[in-house]
């Protein structure tokens, strides 16, 4: 579904992103992970449409997006969370999700009609607040309105930035189960950063991580765990740390 090959970004000195490469299928849960300043948000915004990369190609299923501008990408299949909340805080939590649901009716009329606000509200445990104002919601529930909205755009790809950031043990179940429920329900590509390796680890299929700007290892969860560059980088920090 996503293809990022080879991309590359530079900010003054700083090559934030050295040749990055990347897939993601449909249905598929990816972890993006590395130590802070890897080059992670960068790629999302790579990906997002949010900043043009200086080289290489981003593709969503087989149409190129690179550089294309996030509402471009938006309308293309790209739906994601940040990782600071930005919600409109001062509509209530089921327009949040509605205005999402109306760009999805124009662009994608098929998967509007299957992904239903009032089914959303209830699969993230919102329909209790879905008539209050977003902004006075629980940091946990804010959390959860973010993805229930970019999941009303009907992505073909979600984007997920810290997530589980700020959550506790319980409320971070909560979620992993509600993205689960993305693979079934929408079937679309998700990836998720995070620096909580317990909640990455529980959730993805696969792993990509990053060190420096580069992609220094992809694969299955538990085989990444063993390459030399990733303990190397995850042993390291906690050394320095
Ligand atoms: N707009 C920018 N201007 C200048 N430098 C930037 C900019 N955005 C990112 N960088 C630099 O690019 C590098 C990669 O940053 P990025 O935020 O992508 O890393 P990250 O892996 O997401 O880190 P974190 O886990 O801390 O969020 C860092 O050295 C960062 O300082």
């Amino acid at each position: 579904m996503l293809s990022v090959e080879a991309v590359s970004k530079t900010f003054g000195g700083v090559q934030a992103l050295r040749s990055a490469s990347l897939s993601c299928a449909a249905g598929e849960i990816l972890g993006l992970i590395g130590p802070n300043g890897a080059g992670k948000s960068t790629l999302v915004n790579a990906i997002a449409g949010v900043l043009k990369p200086d080289a290489g190609s981003v593709k969503l299923a087989g149409k190129e997006i690179t550089g294309h501008g996030p509402e471009h990408c938006a309308r293309a299949g790209v739906g994601r969370t940040f990782q600071t909340i930005r919600l409109f805080r001062d509509l209530t939590v089921r327009q949040n999700v509605e205005v999402a649901h109306i760009t999805c009716r124009s662009v994608r009329p098929d998967v509007a009609a299957r992904i239903g606000v009032d089914r959303l509200l209830a699969q993230y445990q919102l329909d209790g607040f879905a008539d209050i104002p977003a902004g006075t919601l629980s940091y946990g529930s804010q959390r959860r309105l973010e993805i229930a909205r970019a999941l009303a755009l009907g992505p073909l790809l979600l984007l997920l930035d810290e997530p589980a950031a700020g959550l506790n043990e319980d409320e971070s179940e909560t979620l992993a189960v509600a993205i689960e429920g993305i693979r079934r329900d929408v079937g679309c590509a998700t990836i998720v950063i995070d620096h909580d390796l317990r909640f990455i680890n529980r959730l993805c299929d696969r792993l990509c991580v990053m060190d420096q700007g580069q992609v220094i290892a992809s694969g299955q969860t538990e085989e990444v765990w063993r390459d030399p560059r990733v303990i190397e980088v995850y042993v390291g920090q906690a050394e320095t740390s």
